[in-house]
Formats: structure tokens, sequence, C-alpha cells
């Protein structure tokens, strides 16, 4: 199994390309399951997740061509890729397919809009949490769908082979949940009104690709998504939205490690919350028209107190790099954690290099340390891994992490990108 071998140290300077976002890139590409038309994806990012949701869409009948690369760059960087559902030939989605990843169980409100019908394993993913489907089931069976949960498998029928619109007030934000009702939704009979939807960006971007596609959604980036069902739907060309939790984990080393990074391609408005926590630890966050250019000089890292929320909130995905910077604050800060209940594994790694740190229930208190030192440590899911790997950089000496498979989930090259910025770090084969 593959390890990253850092030593830790160097101020990080130069461009970080920041790729297409995976938490966007996944439901667009699920959504070409909706049409029999291609849905051409520009800035898909090269990632374990997008592969892997390649195959269990391959699995339906999805057929695929990559077309072009980003420009000055090489192979493993984001593409275009376009998606052809001519014909879908299985609505199962198995459980070897499904279990390697959450997001794989969305494939659930398009099969079903389209063909009525949907068997779909419960989903795996990061171990964050016990992550229920309870909302799925609900908001589909308000459009109109029977579904049972049998043998782990959700079995859907839509009553009369079609779902019909409704109005679904989500008991709690769900993002999947906003994504495949709202998916589901596009071809229901009638409208459709999702209340206390998810705000997240890549809603967003998944209802303007949907728009592009001739659905007709409204209220998106709000509470209240309003959805008028339509026959059929066509293909599209549609670009994923840049990362904005890759953004925040790059802008989160410069602020641990010192130096001046430019993020290439960024967008500030994706996560305008976590850059205010950041300016208030003390970096210096300055929007371009080339992306966001981060800032440290050696003035030290102020203690900030964050609570995990949904989006516009601090989102939980930086919650870890955000505890990897804390670690070397210059006081006590606490990391309260509201999302998920299972996310604070990274906190006996980051112990491991000498963090302070105590856990009491959802909240976590860091005590500042002058300096970490390298150690070797476990990755435990995606975002602790690449917490780990944003304190090994600032560590003395040599840290290694050891299953990084989790990191190749969401983070393109990047061992790549670190290194060009003066980072050493490198990829341990085997
Ligand atoms: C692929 C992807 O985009 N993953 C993101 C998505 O995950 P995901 O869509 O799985 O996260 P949700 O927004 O659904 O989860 C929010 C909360 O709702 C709970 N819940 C969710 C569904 C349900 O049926 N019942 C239920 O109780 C979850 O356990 C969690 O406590 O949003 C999370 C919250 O921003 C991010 O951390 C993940 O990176
Ligand atoms: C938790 C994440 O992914 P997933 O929802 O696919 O497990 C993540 O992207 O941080």
């Amino acid at each position: 199994m593959d390890r990253i071998r850092i030593v830790g140290g160097n101020e990080l300077t130069g461009t970080i390309p920041i790729s297409g976002a995976k938490n966007a890139a996944l439901p667009l590409m699920i959504a070409s399951l909706l049409t029999d038309d291609t849905l051409t994806l520009e800035n898909v990012p090269h990632l374990a997740d997008v592969e892997q949701l390649i195959r269990i869409l391959g699995n339906h009948g999805v057929d695929y061509a990559v077309s072009g690369r980003r420009e000055r760059q090489g192979e493993g960087y984001s593409r275009t890729i376009s998606f052809t559902a001519r014909n879908i030939v299985d609505t199962t989605a198995p459980y070897e397919l499904v279990s390697k990843m959450r997001a794989s169980f969305w494939v659930i409100g398009p099969l079903l809009a389209r063909m009525g019908e949907a068997k779909v394993s419960l989903p795996g993913g990061c171990a964050i949490g016990t992550r229920p489907v309870d909302l799925f089931i609900d908001g589909l069976q308000a459009l109109g769908a029977d579904i049972e949960v049998e043998n782990g498998y959700a079995v859907a029928k839509a009553r009369n082979n079609r779902l019909t619109g409704n109005r679904y007030v989500f008991p709690k934000i769900s993002v999947g949940a906003t994504h495949v009702l709202m998916m589901a939704a596009t071809l229901a009979r009638g409208e459709t009104v999702l209340e206390n939807a998810a705000r997240e960006p890549e809603v967003v971007n998944l209802a303007e690709c949907l728009n592009a596609m001739g659905a007709r959604i409204t209220g998106q980036g709000t509470s209240t998504i309003t959805i008028e069902g339509v026959d059929s739907l066509s293909g599209a060309r549609h670009r994923v939205i840049p990362d904005r939790i890759e953004t925040g984990t790059y802008a989160m080393a410069v602020a641990m490690t010192g130096g001046d990074v430019l993020l290439e391609g960024a967008r500030a408005d994706l996560l305008q919350g976590a850059l205010d926590v950041l300016s208030r630890t003390g970096a210096e966050i300055i929007p371009t028209n080339s992306g966001i250019r981060v800032l440290r000089n050696g003035s030290g890292i102020a203690p900030v107190d964050v609570v995990t929320e949904p989006f516009p909130g601090f989102p939980t995905d930086l919650q870890a790099q955000f505890m990897g910077l804390m670690t070397m604050s210059k006081g006590k800060s606490k990391i309260t954690e509201t999302i998920f209940e299972n996310r604070f594994m990274h906190v006996q790694e980051l112990a491991r290099l000498g963090a302070h740190i105590t856990l009491s229930g959802q909240t976590a208190i860091v005590e500042g340390v002058s300096k970490l030192k390298g150690a070797p440590v476990m990755a435990t899911d995606l975002r602790a891994s690449v917490s780990l790997v944003i304190a090994g950089l600032a560590a003395e000496g040599e840290t290694v992490v050891n299953r990084v498979y989790h990191l190749d989930r969401g983070f393109e090259r990047l061992e790549e990108k670190l290194s060009r910025c003066g980072a050493v770090i490198e990829r341990i084969s085997g």
C-alpha cells in the first residue's frame, strides 16, 4: 500500500492549480442517467472516486469518452468527459460497486425518475459517522415511490411508473438528499418544492447543469428549490466548479507553513466563510483575477474557534485541516463538529506529531504548541488524511502518512502540486 513521506519545515511558495470539485463532479456524472443524449462535463478531476463512479455508471449502460485535458498539463489532470446513457441496461447498483463510495447511492434518483425503478445497495464512504439514508427514502416516497429496504438494498418503484411532484420539507439539511430529490423531480409529473434544501455550491452547479439539459429549476442556492417536471431531458455541456475543499486545504497548508501561494482557478465566493476564519488566524487572503493568493509571514498563527455548519457556514470537510493548523496556534482554540458524529479520527494521529488536543463530545480543545515533530501516522479518512499531510509539512523532520488510498479519492496530484511549491514530499509505492 502506498505511503507519503514528508520532510517538514519548508515554506510553500508558487502556484497550485485547483482541480474540479469531486463533490460537484460526482452528482453531475450521475445526472447523465437522466437522458439518452450526451452530457459533456469539463474540468472533471482525475480521482479514484471519479473512476469508481465511471465503473458504476458503466454497469447501468453509460458510455464515456475522454475528449480533452487542461491546457499545459499532462496525464492525470482534470479532463473533459462525455457521458451517454443511450439505454439503461440495468437498474440495479450492486453492493460490490456501491459499498466503496457514499455518492454512488445517489443513482437511485435518476434511475427511478427515468426507468420507474431502481435497486441500489446501501452505501459505503468515509467512516465519519453512521450516515443513514432515511431522508432519501422519505423524500422519494413523498414523490410517489414505494421503497423497501431488503437484504442491504433499497428497492424502489415509482407508482404508475412515473414520479409525481410534491412539497417536501427536509427535516435536516442533507447535500446528497437534495441532489437526489432535485434530479428525481426533474422528470416527475408536476411541480416539486423542496424546503430546507442544502445551499452548497455543488447543489447550484448541479441545478445549472440540469437546467442546461432542459430542466426547470429555480431557487438553487436558497433553502427553497422549485422544480417543474418535464417529460424528457436533453444533452448539454457543463463545467465542474473548482474544488472549494481543495482550495481551503492548500490555503490552510500555507497558513501553517508560511509562504506565498497562488491557488490558481480558485473562487473565493465558494468558501468565503472559511477564508474569513483563515484571515482571523493571521493569514492574508487576496482574491485575484486568476485565483486566490494566500500569504503568511512570520507573525504566527492566532487561535480561532470554529463550529462546522451547512453552507455558507464553516464546512465539515475542512474541519480536520483547520485542526491541523490550530495545533501550532499561539493559544487555545475550540473546534465543534455538528455535521458528523464521528469525525475526529485525526485527533489521535495529530497527537503522534506532538499536538495537544482533548475531546469532549463533539468539541475538540486544541492547545497550540510551538513545534510539531515528524512521526509515522495513519490516514483514516479523506480529509483526516490531508490534515496529517499539512501538519507533516510544518513539523520538524520526517512524517510518513500510511494508507494514502483515502487521499487519492479526493486530491488530484497532491504530492506534485505541493513539491512544485517547495515542499519535500514523495509517494513511496508498495
Ligand atoms: C460526495 C459528497 O458530496 N459528500 C459530501 C456530502 O456528503 P453527504 O451528502 O453524505 O452529507 P449530508 O449533507 O447528506 O449529511 C449531513 C448530515 O445528515 C445526515 N443524514 C443524511 C442523509 C440521510 O438520509 N439521513 C441523515 O441523517 C448525515 O448523517 C449527516 O449527519 O455533504 C457532506 C456535508 O457537507 C460532506 O461532508 C461530504 O463531503
Ligand atoms: C466525506 C467525504 O466524502 P464522501 O461523502 O464521499 O464520503 C468528503 O468528501 O470529505
